[in-house]
């Protein structure tokens, strides 16, 4: 399966998913109350050494410019494996891919690993597993995140609850120890912040619908919108798409995951749809 590079997903119930074998990376996610729930960007590129803008980019082994590597590690462009595609027993569609060392990555990051993630959709539920395998004979530690990109119909009307009470760094601003007071974050400018230690779900609110996401095995939470300012600087970003997403990445970045030879780190980033009803 290794040329494939589009990968469709549908469940029995009808719950829709498309990826890409290049960052193993979720474009689309259709569940069955039928609307789109990612966002990607029009003006995005899709291509060798190129990342996707939108849908889940995923993160790894480096959060950002938090280290040596390229901002946000090399797994979102790379080629990944298909391991399996198809629908579950219980109606389930699933995929999984794999990411291995090769001799270009052991250049910039010398471990000997093997990255799966596995893509589950049914009925209004994205589930996805991203796990991390020491096959090499040294530890070594990484960052991570699945930066899921949030379609939103106007970021204006759309609030964050969950976070109220956490602590969080504030990128854009530069200070390590900020606290949000307030219960519900609204998106007034460019958010950049990395809040510790989530415990309980992220809900997205909308007028029409709420995304309750529930994360384990990951202990952060990353909230990115670049506002106006910083969108006209994304080449890949469509003009004031900043209006229509929002990131809320399930990331683990202010204590990094350490593996021991022959260790296993895994981390879940489940969403569900609740669509208001009439
Ligand atoms: O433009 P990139 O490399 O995809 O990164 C997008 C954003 O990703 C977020 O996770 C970071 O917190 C932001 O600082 C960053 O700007």
């Amino acid at each position: 399966m290794d040329k494939v590079s589009k990968v469709l997903l549908q469940a029995r119930d009808g719950a829709r998913a498309e990826l890409h074998t290049h960052g193993a990376h979720l474009c689309s996610w259709i569940p069955v109350s039928g609307s789109e729930q990612l966002f990607l960007s029009k003006s995005s590129e899709f291509g060798p050494g190129k990342a996707i803008r939108g849908g889940v980019p995923i993160v790894f082994p480096q959060f950002s410019n938090h280290g040596p590597l390229p901002k946000h590690g090399f797994a979102r462009n790379a080629e990944w494996r298909l391991v399996s595609s198809g629908v579950l027993e219980q109606g389930a569609a699933q995929a999984v891919f794999e990411l291995q060392e090769n001799i270009a990555r052991l250049l910039v990051w010398p471990h000997v690993f093997r990255a799966e993630l596995v893509v589950t959709i049914a009925e209004e539920t994205l589930q996805l597993d991203f796990s991390v395998v020491n096959n090499g004979d040294t530890a070594f530690s990484f960052t991570t995140a699945l930066h899921t990109y949030f379609k939103v119909d106007d970021i204006t009307q759309t609030l964050i609850h969950g976070l109220g009470g956490l602590d969080y760094r504030d990128t854009v601003g530069g200070s390590r120890d900020c606290q949000q007071e307030e219960p519900f974050l609204e998106i007034t400018a460019e958010t950049d912040r990395i809040y510790s230690d989530i415990t309980s779900d992220i809900v997205i609110i909308q007028p029409h619908q709420q995304v309750q996401i529930r994360q384990s095995g990951f202990n952060d939470a990353v909230v990115w919108n670049p506002g106006a300012e910083k969108n006209a600087q994304i080449s890949d970003l469509e003009p004031n798409g900043y209006q229509r997403m929002i990131c809320v990445e399930a990331a683990t970045i202010l204590h990094p995951i350490s593996l021991a030879p022959g260790q296993l780190w895994s981390g879940t980033q489940m969403m569900t749809v609740h669509p208001k009803s009439a």
